[in-house]
């Protein structure tokens, strides 16, 4: 397999502090791989050093089959970067900021503006071209930068957290973007902190947590390998969950989980559970049955917020 990233063993400190602590993971061509873990768990560090903007101080990195530490910079121009902020130049136009960013990649102007219009379409704002970056609405602005690194047609595209900010409709529209980008045969390395996205986009994810990683696999897989199939919500606070409960679910087969809504029972036969805990003594309105997702999985390994 020529894997597009082969990150093996990744260290990195930041003075005392291990913020990566010999992570490894593989990235094949064409697929949309994920980084996701709490604030702080090494996701941005992990990206600037595949970007080149972080040293390798342990372990080794290969991008495109080569070593990063004997790579040219020109390896740069089939790297596209989405960093987390909005960096766009507000007192320029769409186009216009388009057509710098080609400036650094050695895009002659009318190539750029070529370029630039292309991609203004691939991202469905012609009508945007002449905007002023001001008058952008946020979902705009991150599509603007997306086409941004678009500019020198990378092989690889980073995207860190992406849609952070962005309402449902925007998010979406995002969404439907990077799977064409996909579609393209573009490789994409996405962070971000919403479940639903990962799960909808990423073929592959890794769990960091604390500078390891904690799992690996396809959505499904993490699913099926970490957490029962269903499961159901109780909301009630903690203190008006009956004594006795708990041990009555895992007696039953199920397990439970401490969240900030309440409890959270997981189970492969979760009708079954869901139609005896009004006799356990909680009633059927607190509870909710869902089939169990990628949030799941994420609060499983590394804990709610409530566990800090
Ligand atoms: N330049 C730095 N100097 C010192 N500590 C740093 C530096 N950069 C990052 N860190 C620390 O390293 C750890 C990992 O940071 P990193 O930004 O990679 O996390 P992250 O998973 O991307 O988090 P977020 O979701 O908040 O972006 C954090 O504890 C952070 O405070």
């Amino acid at each position: 397999m020529n894997y597009i990233v082969e990150a093996t063993n990744l260290g990195k400190n930041y003075g005392s502090f291990r913020a990566l602590n010999g992570i490894s993971f593989f990235i094949r061509p064409g697929e949309c791989f994920g980084l996701l873990g709490h604030n702080g768990a090494g996701k941005t560090t992990t990206m600037r050093m595949i970007y080149g903007l972080s040293t390798v101080e342990a372990g080794e990195l290969r991008l495109f089959g080569e070593p990063i530490s004997l790579t040219p910079s020109s390896i740069k121009s089939r790297i596209g970067v989405v960093p987390q902020e909005d960096n766009l130049d507000p007192d320029l136009t769409v186009i216009e900021n388009l057509i710098i960013y080609g400036g650094y990649f050695g895009l002659a102007k009318d190539q750029a503006l070529q370029r630039g219009r292309e991609l203004i379409g691939f991202m469905g704002m012609e009508e945007k071209e002449n905007a002023s970056v001001d008058s952008l609405s946020g979902g705009l602005k991150r599509r603007l930068v997306i086409a941004r690194a678009l500019m020198n047609r990378p092989e690889l595209v980073i995207l860190d957290e992406p849609t952070t900010g962005l309402d449902p409709q925007a998010r979406r529209l995002v969404w439907q973007k990077l799977r064409g980008l996909k579609a393209d045969g573009v490789t994409l390395i996405l962070t971000t902190h919403y479940m639903e996205e990962a799960a909808q986009l990423c073929d592959r994810l890794i769990v960091l947590h604390e500078g390891r990683v904690l799992a690996e696999g396809s959505p499904a897989e993490l699913v099926a390998a970490h957490v029962m199939s269903e499961v159901i919500e109780v909301h009630l606070p903690l203190d008006r969950i009956p004594s006795g409960f708990s041990e009555s679910v895992t007696a039953a087969g199920g397990q439970v989980m401490t969240v900030a809504e309440g409890l959270f029972l997981y189970s492969n036969q979760g009708h079954e559970l869901w139609q005896q805990t009004a006799a356990w003594g909680v009633p059927a309105h607190a509870c909710i049955l869902r089939p169990s997702t990628l949030e799941d999985v994420f609060l499983k390994l590394t804990g709610w917020e409530g566990d800090e």
